[in-house]
């Protein structure tokens, strides 16, 4: 195995990769809430969780982080991700978790991060979508002033629930997308039995909306017709996971002609057992077909790290040259919803990095 080396300025090293003018698409805010934080949450707020009666895992903050080293699908995982966000109450409590979040992402090097949340799983349970985008955005905002990094909020429809709440939601939430407080829409859940078509009517709508910038999970679990649906039956511009695209010339080839990012998460497929090992994520095959996609952590505190924390696993499994890395890393600042402006700064700051790369 590839040892990877603090302090050097190898592509082996964890300097160069945090040095990286990383760009994070696909992160679900409340796949950053901690078994610790879900405890700590719990308390403050006097939410009950399961009794460990019911499901040994809540016993303790120990057992939690042990039952989330063994998920077996996307649903094993989503039971507990869902049953999660109950602790989640208070406008202060959205600013904590996404402010959490902007400071694990300046120590990984991260420049620029598009950040998913679930709206329906909030208001569900008596949230107000206020308390939620405005919380979100105040520890955004917060990191964008202390940290440089800039941002963008999407929300992600949920494919376990009934189209007609999806739509619903869309209405409540079109203020937020006309002030600017929430940039893109995309779709997310269960992916098995939901094929993308049937969610055709949020998508209509958000063009209706003036909403531009949108994207869908599609891919994953599911086949690579999925990711040919979302495409060409909801619009999107870009494809969460898509790693079964490779199944299917067709789907590749559209992917290439669009210029499709796709956004991978490579701890997430192994642990969601979408992949048996890292080796297996298609990250080799799609770069020698020419389709383009960026490294993301999906679920970090779930999947067993952060950005960085997959780069450095991707790194030891792949063994990328530097021209590689200066492929994946453009292709994501490219692929970024940015102003133009901010990519060209942001490629030439990727060029020093590989040129200082020996
Ligand atoms: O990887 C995912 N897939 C689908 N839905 C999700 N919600 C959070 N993470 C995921
Ligand atoms: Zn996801």
């Amino acid at each position: 195995m590839t040892r990877i080396h603090e302090h050097d300025h190898t592509p082996h090293s964890v300097d160069f990769l945090r040095a990286l003018p990383k760009c994070e698409h696909h992160l679900h805010i409340e796949g950053s809430l901690s078994p610790a934080l879900l405890f700590r949450l719990a308390a403050h707020n006097a939410i009950t969780l399961p009794s460990h009666a019911v499901d040994v895992a809540y016993a303790s903050i120990e057992a939690l982080e042990a039952r989330y080293r063994s998920f077996t699908s996307l649903d094993d995982f989503l039971d507990y991700y869902n049953r999660a966000s109950a602790v989640l109450i208070t406008r202060a409590d959205f600013e904590a978790l996404a402010y959490e979040y902007m400071k694990k992402a300046h120590a990984d090097g991260i420049v620029h991060a598009e950040i998913s949340f679930d709206l329906q799983t909030h208001t569900a349970r008596g949230v107000s979508i206020d308390d939620v985008v405005h919380g979100l955005n105040d520890g955004l905002n917060k990191g964008r002033t202390d940290f440089g990094i800039s941002f963008r909020l999407i929300m992600c429809i949920l494919r376990h629930l009934p189209v007609s709440s999806s739509v619903g939601h869309m209405h409540l939430a079109k203020p937020f997308f006309d002030a600017g407080l929430i940039f893109g829409l995309g779709m997310c859940s269960t992916e098995k039995s939901q094929p993308p078509t049937k969610f055709r009517p949020v998508f209509d709508l958000a063009r209706e909306f003036g909403i531009g910038h949108l994207t869908a999970h599609a891919g994953e679990e599911g086949p690579a017709d999925y990711v040919r649906q979302a495409l060409e039956e909801l619009g999107v511009h870009r494809i969460d996971h898509g790693v079964r695209s490779l199944e299917e010339d067709e789907v590749v080839d559209m992917l290439v002609k669009r210029e499709t990012l796709l956004t991978v998460c490579p701890l997430s497929n192994v642990c969601l057992q979408v992949k048996p090992r890292l080796e297996d994520v298609p990250l080799r095959e799609l770069l020698e077909r020419g389709v383009r996609f960026s490294l993301n952590s999906d679920d970090p505190a779930y999947f067993g790290g952060y950005l960085l924390e997959n780069y450095v696993q991707v790194q030891r499994a792949f063994d990328f040259a530097p021209s590689d890395w200066r492929t994946i890393v453009a292709n994501g600042i490219e692929g970024s919803w940015m102003p133009d402006e901010q990519k060209e700064k942001l490629i030439e700051r990727l060029d020093a990095v590989i040129g200082a790369c020996k």
